[in-house]
């Protein structure tokens, strides 16, 4: 097993970057061009706050589907876990994140899991709050508690973009209307649906959402408790079955660590006990997971024993 250092994470990042080869940069986000290809950046914080970062760790991306974690945490803090299951599902789905054939086939029509577009669009129209302006207040809010980054903020380039591409996600939306799944209004779910895809984070952001997810849910510095852990263990599981789309199994075996990527080429881990690591990649495969960033990710798994099914570190101290 290799130490944590600095040193090191240079050299796992030097190793996992021929992987972004094989991705593509998802043209649709603004200001995004074939350059971004070849950044690769990462930041680990550990339970003790110590931070290491490497790479392009200062690039700033839209959260895209890494914000399906923080609806999540809302909605159960709002209804808990019985409620939020009953609009949404709990099972991995072999399909692309935006299925619509998959919607048609499961349990009354609602969505497989709160990972995927139609999930996260019906989890969404649950979180509580006056008006969707109040709602994403409320959201990013939260999520400048758990990075304590007050400076954190929504690109409306990026917002306009997600409306302006946003005919499919209309679709999921308009179909789980039709099924009476999705039973508030649906134009609010979609508008901060598309609003939570644009809050822009670079590699400490999405490690500290990890950490937030890793520690149990208390904020950074106040240690004030803003999650009780039982949700998050919620939150994890579901990262761990679903969080890299229809490659989750896959990342499953080879890392072993709960994650949730973004087709911004971001991705969020979180272990539990131990750390919160951000990556980001923007070069994705078609599944939408970014090609580096899961090298990465995968590398850092084996090299500093993360696999939460493994044993190396008992046998370590042993
Ligand atoms: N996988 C993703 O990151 C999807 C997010 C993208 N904005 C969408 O809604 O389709």
């Amino acid at each position: 097993m290799k130490e944590l250092t600095e040193q090191y994470l240079m050299e796992a990042i030097e190793d996992s970057k021929p992987f972004a080869s094989s991705g593509n940069v998802n043209m649709n986000i603004p200001n995004t061009d074939e350059t971004l290809k070849d950044l690769l950046g990462v930041t680990i914080i550990t339970m003790d706050q110590e931070c290491y970062c490497a790479g392009d760790y200062m690039e700033c991306v839209p959260m895209q589907s890494t914000s399906k974690i923080i609806g999540l945490m809302l909605a159960l803090q709002d209804f808990g876990k019985d409620r939020v299951f009953q609009a949404v599902g709990m099972e991995p789905m072999g399909d692309f994140f935006n299925s619509i054939s998959q919607l048609e086939s499961y349990d009354t029509s609602k969505p497989f899991n709160p990972m995927i577009n139609a999930g996260a669009i019906a989890v969404a129209a649950l979180i509580k709050g006056q008006s969707v302006e109040k709602r994403f207040e409320r959201y990013l809010n939260f999520l400048k508690k758990i990075t304590s980054h007050e400076e954190l903020w929504m690109s409306e380039e990026v917002y306009e973009a997600e409306k302006a591409n946003g005919a499919r996600n209309r679709s999921l939306a308009y179909f789980m209307q039709s099924t009476g799944t999705l039973v508030t209004d649906v134009e609010e779910a979609l508008d901060l649906y598309f609003r939570m895809n644009a809050v822009m984070m670079n590699c400490e952001d999405f490690a500290r959402v990890g950490l937030f997810l890793a520690r149990g849910g208390r904020a950074p510095h106040t240690e004030e408790r803003l999650i009780p852990p039982h949700h998050l263990r919620t939150v994890k599981a579901i990262m761990m079955t679903s969080g890299m789309y229809n490659s989750s199994g896959h990342y499953a075996v080879e890392a072993g660590i709960p994650c949730k990527s973004g087709v911004s080429g971001s991705i969020i881990g979180a272990i539990p006990g131990r750390m919160g690591i951000g990556v980001i990649g923007p070069a994705i495969d078609e599944k939408g997971n970014s090609t580096a960033g899961g090298a990465l990710i995968k590398k850092l798994s084996q090299d500093l024993g993360l696999n939460m099914f493994g044993i190396e570190n008992i046998e370590k101290e042993r």
